[in-house]
């Protein structure tokens, strides 16, 4: 057996981390050789509801859990941490875009971004699940003067996953059988979801589809995925999120063999997207560390929408400028 690593997961008697936890517990995320002390982040008056999520957690015996600790204290959650996944933060309701959650939940992350810093593994890898996503990252990040803003990451792979899901629907295949798909910019509703240099089973997915069905069926379905979910659950996407999360972070940790995966992630230039903002693109994992995949050709249909994400992260940016101080 392997020497246990720590994760942090905040909001951990909400939603997304009823199931996240018992996921990463069970070994998915980091194998099933990988034992993890698990250190588990809520505010005070939810700390009641989390030591119910403990007592489950305890009752599933799982072999691969060497520790728990639950607590309201940021010192604590983070201490040491290798892997930390930030989900504590309120959801939108019907008729909300995320970034109307960016005065909600903007002050959850400096604070967190500043605990990572100062306890946290040199090494950590973050990945920002709270709304809206992109954003908080980048406060995150900015907060945690001592680390890389390369550690710090957004979620945008239930947006890939969702993605895939489509056009294996539409295509008649598994998602299995697709590779290189995209998800530039934003978790948000303008996210551009590119099937340019999409492969199923090995061929072209353009030419497998129409134009006008990607552009009037697929890209927005993606887009507008989330509050699909909302409308017919009555709640936010959980258990879909917290499978994206292991798949982010297992893709980290252990590496894509070459595929690409999207992650949100600060941006560099690369595609003509100026630093300063977290941003999707295609990576590749080696080692631990990811690549943006470079070298692709960028049509004036993707311009367009790669250039109206960034402008959007470039608002919501100006809108919280005080919170990267
Ligand atoms: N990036 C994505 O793809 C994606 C997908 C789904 C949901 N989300 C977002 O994830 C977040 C969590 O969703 P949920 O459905 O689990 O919500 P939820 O309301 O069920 O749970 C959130 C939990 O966070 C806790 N919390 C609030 N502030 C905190 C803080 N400062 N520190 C620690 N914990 C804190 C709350 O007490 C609550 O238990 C929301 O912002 C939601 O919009 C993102
Ligand atoms: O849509 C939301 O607000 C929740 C989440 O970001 C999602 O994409 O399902």
């Amino acid at each position: 057996m392997k020497k246990p690593v720590r994760v942090t997961i905040t909001g951990a008697a909400g939603q997304i981390s009823y199931s996240l936890i018992f996921r990463i517990a069970s070994g998915s995320m980091l194998g099933p050789d990988q034992p993890v002390i698990l250190q588990l982040l809520e505010i005070t008056p939810a700390l009641p509801a989390l030591n119910g999520v403990v007592m489950e957690l305890n009752d599933c015996a799982f072999p691969l859990v060497a520790g728990v600790i639950a607590t309201d204290k940021l010192e604590e959650a983070f201490d040491k941490t290798d892997y930390a996944l930030l989900v504590g933060a309120r959801p939108r309701g019907p008729g909300m875009e995320r970034k109307d959650l960016l005065t909600a939940n903007g002050g959850i992350f400096g604070p967190q971004g500043k605990a990572l810093s100062d306890y946290a593994s040199r090494d950590v890898k973050v990945l920002v699940v709270g709304n809206p996503a992109n954003t908080n990252a980048l406060i995150a990040a900015s907060a945690a003067k001592s680390l890389d803003p390369k550690q710090f990451t957004a979620m945008v792979r239930l947006d890939h996953n969702r993605a895939l899901s489509q056009l294996a629907s539409k295509t008649g295949t598994h998602s299995n059988d697709i590779e290189k798909m995209i998800i530039w910019g934003n978790h948000s509703s303008t996210q551009y979801p590119d099937i340019t240099n999409t492969l199923v089973n090995g061929k072209a997915a353009k030419g497998l589809v129409d134009q006008n069905w990607i552009e009037t069926d697929f890209i927005p379905t993606v887009q507008q995925r989330g509050a699909a979910i909302i409308k017919a659950r009555g709640a936010s996407s959980a258990a879909s999120a917290a499978s994206a999360a292991v798949d982010h972070m297992r893709d980290w940790a252990l590496g894509t063999n070459g595929k690409w995966v999207s992650m949100g992630i600060p941006s560099d230039g690369s595609y003509g997207i100026k630093p300063g903002i977290v941003y999707g693109y295609p990576v590749t994992v080696k080692d631990g560390k990811y690549e943006i995949v470079q070298g692709l050709e960028v049509d004036a249909f993707s311009r367009g929408k790669m250039d109206a994400t960034e402008q959007e992260l470039r608002e919501e940016r100006a809108a919280i400028e005080e919170l990267l101080k």
